[in-house]
């Protein structure tokens, strides 16, 4: 008899959502399963801008304990809030097929892009992209689950506010005034679902690789071993995308001051069975020109 797979979720509506799809992939492979959810820090403190909080994971940090202490089997993220070192017991089970990776802005009319105006984010990589293209605007800072996001972006006179596309689509939460931010490179596996298992539990981390999805593999660990290689540990304004079609996997990635008035961006492509090692290459040509003396100024900044 097979156990029954006890599933630990942050209990926003988008990570149930998450969960609930791992959950419903897993029973239709005949296993028994259980939701747990488990309230986060990074959902509750939000006096304080994230990247001031200095924790690394804090989206992840109350799961991690909950595996750890096996009140939990395995666990679902949105894998752009997992950081890019894993606790020590705790492995990647499965990465799922990738949704859409973009930033999208949610407005109120477009007619601001062009002269003044004032956009919501609390991402230091938006906030530094978004005043490097468009620096006559403000950008002021938003914080909470994308539910809390999009009401206060209703109740205030903000131009707009710029979410993942994913996590709206996710919890049919896309209004219909939207742009799809083509340009902006967005997060290290934006769009992409990570479950961890513990490193000891075989039964499931065999039964996880059934839903693992080699393709969004490849591109998210190629994206995450750039952010990997350049931050050193700090939640810096990076970005990286990488999507393979007929066999190249297409590379872009970009580190950018906090202000927008510096950025280093790179485009490369490798063939989709050679990444090995491809993702910390990238990071090392930008480190090389330039991108290390950007990186301490950073580090100095948000230390
Ligand atoms: N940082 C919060 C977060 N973590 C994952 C998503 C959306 C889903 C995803 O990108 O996988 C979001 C919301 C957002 O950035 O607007």
């Amino acid at each position: 008899m097979n156990k029954t797979i006890r599933i630990g979720t942050r209990d926003s509506e988008l990570a149930l959502w998450q969960a609930k799809t791992v959950q419903s992939a897993l029973e239709t492979l005949g296993h028994k399963t259980n939701l747990v959810p488990v309230k986060s820090t990074g959902d509750l403190n939000l006096d304080q801008p994230l990247y001031e909080m200095g924790i690394t994971g804090i989206f992840t940090k109350t799961l991690d304990i909950a595996m750890l202490t096996d009140k939990i089997d395995i666990a679902v993220h949105s894998m752009k809030d997992v950081p890019t070192a894993l606790p020590k017991g705790i492995v990647e089970a499965a990465i799922l097929k990738r949704a859409n990776s973009k930033d999208i802005l949610v407005h109120k009319g477009l007619d601001f892009l062009e002269s003044k105006g004032t956009i919501a984010t609390g991402s230091l990589r938006r906030k530094a992209q978004w005043l490097n293209k468009y620096p006559q605007h403000a950008v002021v800072d938003l914080r909470g689950n994308v539910n809390t996001r999009m009401k206060k972006l209703e109740e205030n006179s903000w131009d707009g506010a710029i979410f993942a596309a994913a996590g709206l689509e996710r919890i049919n939460l896309t209004p219909e005034n939207y742009l799809t931010l083509d340009w902006m490179i967005p997060a290290p596996a934006q769009g992409a679902m990570l479950v961890v298992a513990k490193e000891k539990d075989e039964f499931c981390r065999k039964t996880l690789s059934a839903l693992n999805h080699k393709e969004s593999e490849i591109c998210v660990h190629t994206e995450r071993e750039f952010l990997k290689t350049l931050e050193g540990g700090c939640t810096a304004p990076i970005g990286a995308l990488a999507e393979i079609r007929d066999g190249i996997l297409y590379f872009k990635g970009g580190l950018y001051s906090l202000d927008g008035t510096q950025k280093f961006e790179i485009e490369r492509v490798v063939s989709a069975n050679q990444t090995q090692g491809f993702g910390k290459k990238c990071a090392e040509e930008i480190l090389k020109n330039g991108g290390s003396e950007l990186m301490k100024k950073i580090r100095e900044v948000l230390k």
